[in-house]
């Protein structure tokens, strides 16, 4: 894990190391990578990991040094990210971004295992992944995804309410696209108890102008109520999409990961984009044959464009 000592690690290692992401049977050996000023704060964290005494941690290392984190690595956790400040530009935070993704994808092409598993939560995030493959020259540009399942799961939770259903009964929710304000949270092919959500909730007005707003812009939302981003929903998700990924999606459902698109609905052949997905024995595949309306390809194209325009600045500033 990358930014280990940050506000999504302080959540995320406790998780990890208590099972919930591999399950109660997969020791966890854990690498964590900070930046040097910050191996102090990643010390006192290493401390707490220790005095929890689980039982499936087998190692924690702490270093500045990437090649020692991602290290024979089965699972490569991207949280560490340059966050946008007062008055930046996106090219400034892309280029940020890349002088940490770009070092941190040659690392992983050099030290990870072939077949590691990459998510990367740290903002941009589909983009700083796009960044982190197209620099992992020896390993295989699908091992790289971005995290979307938080946005699924704020999007679970607004059909479940406005329903007055539990989350388990929604099922085949989609996010499609950007981890971004553009992001499109499809009802359309969702089901709730077994019914199609958008036919369940019978009101467009809510879908267009409440449903689809509320979870492209809940991560500003936290930000705004709690005075910083969201970091144990954030870290939450992550162990959602490694278990997925990892132990399989149950039949009947899928979840969404921003994953390299083969071109699938439309979108753009090599942008990492957020698509309907099933995982079965450790691979995912996307979800095929779903029937997209005009209103969704407007809302997929909209954001595919966003993530084309991410991929062409990075490319000007010689990132990919
Ligand atoms: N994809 C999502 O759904 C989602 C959700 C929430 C937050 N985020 C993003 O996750 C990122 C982390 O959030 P946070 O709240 O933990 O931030 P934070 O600032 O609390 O922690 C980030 C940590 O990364 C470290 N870091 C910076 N550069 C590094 C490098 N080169 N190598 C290793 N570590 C490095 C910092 O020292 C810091 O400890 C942010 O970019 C945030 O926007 C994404
Ligand atoms: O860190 C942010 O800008 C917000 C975060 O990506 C979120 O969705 O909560």
């Amino acid at each position: 894990m990358t930014g280990a000592a940050g506000q999504i690690g302080y959540s995320l290692l406790f998780r990890i190391a208590s099972g919930s992401m591999l399950g109660p049977d997969t020791p966890v050996a854990l690498q964590l990578l900070e930046i040097t000023p910050a191996l102090g704060a990643l010390e006192g964290v290493k401390m707490e990991l220790d005095d929890s005494a689980f039982p499936l941690l087998t190692e924690i290392v702490c270093t500045d040094d990437a090649d020692v984190a991602f290290g024979d690595a089965d699972v490569a956790l991207l949280v560490g990210a340059m966050p946008r400040k007062a008055g930046m530009e996106r090219a400034d935070l892309l280029s940020a971004n890349g002088g940490i993704f770009k070092p941190q994808g040659e690392a992983l092409s050099r030290s990870a295992k072939r077949d590691v598993k990459v998510l990367v939560v740290g903002n941009p995030a589909n983009t700083n992944a796009l960044i982190a493959q197209q620099n992992a020259k020896d390993l295989d540009p699908g091992r790289f995804t971005a995290m979307t399942r938080l946005d699924h799961n704020r999007a679970m939770t607004q059909v479940a309410q406005k329903l007055g259903t539990p989350v388990t009964d929604v099922k085949k929710m989609t996010i499609w696209g950007n981890h971004s304000a553009t992001q499109y949270p499809d009802l359309f092919h969702c089901e709730v108890g077994g019914k199609n959500a958008y036919e369940a909730v019978n009101d467009h007005e809510w879908v267009d102008g409440t449903f689809i707003p509320t979870v492209q812009k809940r991560g500003a939302a936290i930000i705004d109520a709690r005075g910083a981003s969201s970091a144990a929903s954030a870290a939450s998700a992550a162990v959602d999409h490694i278990r997925s990924w990892t132990l399989g999606t149950p039949e009947g459902d899928w979840v969404s990961m921003a994953i390299p698109s083969d071109g699938s609905y439309g979108v753009p052949e090599g942008i990492i984009s957020s698509f309907p997905c099933t995982c079965t024995d450790g691979k995912y595949e996307i979800v095929q044959g779903l029937d997209i309306d005009d209103y969704s390809r407007g809302k997929i194209d909209a954001s595919a464009a966003e993530l084309v325009g991410e991929r062409d600045a990075v490319s000007e500033l010689g990132l990919i």
